[in-house]
């Protein structure tokens, strides 16, 4: 991609230069957090990407903390805290709930009394027979597959500081919103919200995600490259899927499997490329940082937004 004029790139090395040198060693119990959930991660990734962006992270939350009480002292209000929110976005299957987990152990290893919270906005995504309702079946993470609007009024009332908010739970497994379950966020100091949509702006809506995000990182990567990533993760899900007559990819997975993976591809081609392409990537450019991955998922560029 050619830089946009108002980001300042570099490359792995430039960035691991920034490492504030491991003043606080990741223990056992952290390497092992994040091997749980995706023991494919490179631990050097950890030690020259994220190390770095977590002290940059440390930089923008407590300058956003000396801000908020500065401007409730100027508006004489009582001190309040005002959760820190960072947006992670990009493609399907590029790897934003994977780099939000990691995130999520590292804030919570090196903001030890810091209360850091995760959510996805598929969530906030319309239940099936809601899809149906609407003809959205096959047009699932576009913009009008969202209900924005409770999307926004949850993230109004994390910053408002509301004590315990529910929110909905969307499941890979069965393809749908799980009826009568929920996640409940309870008043973090930083939230983490992962989704394709914490950078657009929905034609619909008068405000919008990233009127609410303090930090925002864009995971990106060549569609080629995720669309291999999406086809492995997808491999993945039939090879649990076919012991579990309740899960949503059954069908497919007790199938053939070439027919299964041809219909995989159909369905990257069809509904997330083209996702990508017309909703997901004209938002990059408005990301704070932009990750960029190559093949294996190694991160080879940053870009930092100068202004
Ligand atoms: N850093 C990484 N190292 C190795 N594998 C990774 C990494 N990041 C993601 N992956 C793999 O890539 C695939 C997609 O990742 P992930 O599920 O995190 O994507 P996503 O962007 O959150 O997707 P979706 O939008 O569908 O929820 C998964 O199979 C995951 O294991
Ligand atoms: C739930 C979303 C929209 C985003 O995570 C995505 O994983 C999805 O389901 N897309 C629809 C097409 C598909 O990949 O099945």
């Amino acid at each position: 991609m050619s830089d946009p004029i108002n980001y300042n790139a570099f490359t792995r090395a430039e960035w691991r230069a920034f490492s504030d040198d491991a003043k606080l060693p990741l223990t056992q119990e952290s390497l092992r957090q994040i091997k749980a959930f995706n023991d494919r991660i490179s631990l050097q990734d950890v030690q020259d990407i994220y190390i770095p962006l977590i002290h940059l992270l440390r930089l923008q939350f407590n300058h956003y903390r000396l801000l908020q009480q500065d401007k409730a002292t100027f508006l004489q209000q009582p001190a309040h805290r005002v959760p820190f929110i960072i947006g992670i976005a990009g493609s399907v299957a590029v790897g934003k709930s994977t780099a939000a987990r990691l995130l999520e152990v590292l804030l919570n290893h090196y903001f030890k009394n810091s209360n850091i919270q995760l959510i996805t906005t598929d969530g906030f995504l319309y239940p099936n027979d809601e899809l149906k309702r609407r003809q959205l079946m096959s047009r699932k993470g576009f913009p009008e597959s969202y209900d924005m609007a409770a999307l926004i009024q949850f993230l109004n009332d994390v910053k408002a500081g509301v004590p315990s908010i529910k929110a909905p739970l969307y499941s890979h497994k069965i393809y749908d919103i799980v009826p009568d379950e929920f996640e409940t966020i309870t008043a973090p100091d930083i939230l983490i919200v992962e989704g394709i949509n914490t950078l657009q702006l929905p034609t619909n809506e008068q405000i919008y995600v990233s009127d609410f995000t303090d930090f925002s990182i864009y995971v990106d990567a060549e569609a080629n490259l995720i669309e291999d990533w999406f086809l492995e993760r997808f491999e993945l899900l039939l090879e649990t899927a076919f012991r579990d007559p309740e899960n949503y990819y059954y069908p497919y997975a007790i199938g053939d499997r070439d027919e299964a993976m041809a219909k995989g591809k159909k369905v990257w081609e069809d509904i997330d490329l083209k996702n990508l392409e017309e909703y997901i990537l004209p938002t990059r450019n408005r990301a704070d940082m932009i990750i960029h991955k190559t093949i294996g998922h190694r991160i080879d560029r940053l870009l930092l937004r100068k202004y």
